[in-house]
């Protein structure tokens, strides 16, 4: 029998297996407020960490597809952008029979599957190529009354499709950097992780949260995010203090900050893609 070879993995492959990694991650990561986690179920009862997990491993293949979509098709355009909302459509199709109708990983299968096809095509200008993707309309897909949709009726929030036509300001902007800066100060991997999830929180329109708590949750969420970081992030005692805080404010609301989760998954995507260049 011959021995796999890792290096004969397709370009796709590794892309699946980097977007799969990034929701696995974001799930295990702990404690996040509110969120499902290795502790528990934050503020939902349809979930749990055993879910999160056979969710994102279903959604291999429709990852590995996207990207091979975005290699066959070659380049940005409405051709590529219907393909990619087919096999989006099927993805979560997949993921809904996976987690019995419940819905995991909605936001994720947008941002990440966009990135996906994105790294595949211009790995070196992957936000920019996914904004491109995402300002394009598909004429198949179904525009049905989404809880996006009715916060952007009530609020005016545009949520995800806004976040990723403006090339995700909230991962290039606000996770990334935080990452980046608390590694520097060396607090371990899971704290820099947790830091970069607070830092997306402080500045985000998460429908999410707009949909199970309005205004009163999501200024919650942005300024008990804010109040972590001021307190010295996630690593010392006064930030754990503010986050087992926010935590407690966020169940309390039954606001859970899910589109933060998704935009910390694309964050940790963004980060593995660029160690792997
Ligand atoms: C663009 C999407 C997310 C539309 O979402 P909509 O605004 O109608 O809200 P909905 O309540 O269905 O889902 C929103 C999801 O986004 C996440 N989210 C919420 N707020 C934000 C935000 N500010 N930024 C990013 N993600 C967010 C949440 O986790 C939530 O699960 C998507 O569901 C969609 O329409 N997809 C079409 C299929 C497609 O084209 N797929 C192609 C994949 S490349
Ligand atoms: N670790 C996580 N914990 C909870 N939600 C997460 C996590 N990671 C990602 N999410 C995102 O949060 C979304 C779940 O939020 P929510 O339950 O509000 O959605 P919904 O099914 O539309 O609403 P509801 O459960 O109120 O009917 C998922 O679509 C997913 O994208």
């Amino acid at each position: 029998m011959r021995a796999l070879k890792l290096h004969e993995l397709s370009l796709a492959d590794r892309l699946a297996d980097m977007a799969v990694d990034a929701l696995i991650d974001e799930a295990d990561l702990s404690p996040k407020p509110a969120l499902v986690d290795r502790r528990g179920n934050g503020a939902h009862n349809d979930l749990h960490l055993g879910l999160m997990h056979a969710s994102a491993l279903s959604l291999w293949p429709m990852f590995k597809e996207m990207a091979e979509a975005a290699i066959d098709v070659g380049e940005v355009g409405l051709p590529l952008r219907e393909a990619l909302g087919r096999i989006g459509r099927e993805g979560e199709q997949a993921m809904l029979a996976t987690t019995g109708g419940v819905n995991t990983h909605r936001g994720a299968i947008w941002a990440l599957g966009l990135l996906t096809a994105a790294a595949a095509l211009e790995p070196r200008a992957v936000t920019l190529t996914a904004a491109k993707l995402a300002l394009l309309t598909d004429r198949y897909a179904p525009q049905p009354m989404s809880h996006g949709a009715q916060v952007a009726q009530r609020f005016g929030a545009r949520g995800a499709r806004e976040e990723a036509q403006l090339g995700f300001p909230s991962v290039v902007q606000r996770g990334l950097p935080q990452l980046h800066k608390s590694r520097r100060q060396n607090v371990g991997e899971q704290n820099a992780r947790l830091d970069a999830l607070l830092a997306i929180m402080t500045d985000l329109a998460d429908t999410c949260v707009l949909y199970r708590a309005g205004l009163e949750g999501l200024h919650a969420m942005q300024r008990g995010a804010q109040a972590v970081l001021d307190a010295g992030g996630s690593a010392t005692l006064a930030g754990r203090r503010q986050l087992h805080e926010l935590d407690h404010q966020l169940l309390a609301l039954n606001a859970s900050p899910g589109g933060a989760a998704d935009l910390l998954a694309a964050c940790l995507f963004i980060d593995r893609l660029d160690g792997a260049l």
